[in-house]
């Protein structure tokens, strides 16, 4: 089938099955380009391992490593006549890619929440690597089922004591208007650190550790984001930031399970970037294309590769770390400097329909979005007939 992009709000429906491949082997180059990272990752679980920083993740470790990688995902498989999702397709390339250079590669592709796929990915761990010496955890997800008490938790994305009425980019219409969200109730609050909290991390780490595979010295990291007053209200301050406090809260005990076998546990800060997840979140589009506006402008945008090439190397593999006086690791730092933050803020407020392509870079917006879904890839022909039943090797 010709498969051209369908964008509802902020989702695309569509996904193109090439431009996902090219996408995968952009990073893997990208990855390439820096050589091998010293004294790094060899058996690396990542959780969240088919788009945004859990595909960079898996990629920086197999092809920065050498690693082998055990992936998990939630993502649906295109039929003949409807595409899957892009996690998919990210996933079929990424197996493809490291196969042609002789990399162990397997994936799960379940609900990454429940019993079920935890004893699935540890009963893989034993047959195939014994042991994992890192553990990823990068999970976006809107709901989760609590295995132990059977309930379903829906996120929200609301301001915390008080209602948040802010500017935004409305992406359907690509006008400015103003958002209205009301404060979260408690309940939202409790149902959203119970789907983003660190109570799943705590899970898998309790549950790798008690079928003895965590290898001496292993490492975990959970992604966080922290920004800066003009996103606060709604993200670090509000029902998502109450969520990101929580792993904050467990990684001490995490930490203490890891440090017995020489290990670590560190939740890693990583930049503002577009994902299927941050385009979700209301008033986000408008903050990004601003951002990249004056990151560009500055000379230090990057997307997620850069930021997770830039955190193995640096931080949880490097001589010197980059850490917080919290002891999170710190990939954010360029884009919490005064000068880009003080820049978006004043633009965000001079911002009107007349002058967004002026002042925002909402076309490299719009342009980062749809290459999520595999679209307005360079070197992809998207009048050709392409296949949308792409398998995935080595899924288990
Ligand atoms: N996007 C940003 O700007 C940003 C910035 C800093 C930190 N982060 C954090 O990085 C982490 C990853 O976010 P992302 O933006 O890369 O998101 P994403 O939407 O690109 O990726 C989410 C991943 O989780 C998987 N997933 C979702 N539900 C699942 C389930 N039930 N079982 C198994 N897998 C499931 C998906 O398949 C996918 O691999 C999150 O913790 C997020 O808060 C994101």
């Amino acid at each position: 089938m010709i498969i051209k992009p369908r964008v509802r709000g902020f989702m695309c429906v569509t996904t193109h099955p090439v431009g996902c491949e090219a996408n995968v082997k952009q990073q893997i180059d990208y990855v390439k380009s820096f050589g091998a990272i010293d004294n790094g990752p060899k058996n690396v679980l990542i959780l969240g391992a088919s788009t945004g920083y859990g595909l960079a993740s898996r990629i920086v470790s197999a092809f920065g490593s050498g690693a082998k990688t055990l992936g998990v995902f939630f993502e649906r498989e295109g039929t003949a006549d409807k595409p899957g999702t892009p996690g998919w397709y990210n996933s079929a390339a990424f197996h493809k890619f490291a196969e042609a250079e002789g990399l162990y590669a397997k994936s799960i592709n379940g609900d990454a929440f429940s019993d079920e796929i935890k004893q699935k990915t540890i009963d893989a761990i034993k047959q195939d690597l014994g042991k994992v010496d890192l553990v990823i955890y990068s999970l976006a997800a809107p709901r989760r089922t609590n295995p132990k008490t059977g309930i379903t938790h829906n996120s929200t994305l609301k301001p915390i004591g008080k209602d948040l009425v802010q500017n935004g980019i409305d992406t359907d219409k690509e006008v400015i208007k103003s958002f209205t969200l009301p404060a979260a109730t408690q309940e939202e609050i409790d149902n959203t650190v119970a789907v983003m909290g660190g109570e799943d991390w705590q899970m898998w780490i309790d549950a790798l550790a008690e079928a003895g595979v965590l290898a001496e010295g292993a490492k975990t990291t959970a992604y966080t984001y922290l920004g800066e007053k003009i996103t606060w209200d709604i993200y670090w301050d509000g029902t998502i930031g109450a969520a990101k406090k929580d792993l904050d809260k467990r990684v001490i005990d995490i930490r203490s399970k890891l440090v017995a076998l020489g290990g670590d546990a560190r939740v890693s800060v990583l930049k503002a970037v577009v994902t299927q997840a941050s385009a979700a979140i209301p008033v986000m589009p408008l903050y990004l294309a601003l951002l990249f506006k004056t990151m560009k402008a500055e000379g230090t945008h990057e997307g997620c590769i850069e930021q997770v090439n830039g955190l193995f190397r640096d931080s949880l593999y490097g001589a010197n770390p980059i850490l917080d006086d919290t002891g999170r690791l710190r990939a954010d730092l360029k884009e919490l400097q005064p000068q880009v933050q003080d820049k978006v803020t004043a633009l965000w407020e001079q911002i009107n329909n007349d002058n967004i392509n002026e002042l925002s870079d909402f076309a490299g917006y719009k342009h980062e979005f749809l290459k999520l879904f595999g679209f307005e890839v360079d070197g992809v022909d998207y009048d050709a007939e392409v296949n949308p039943e792409a398998p995935i090797a080595n899924l288990l």
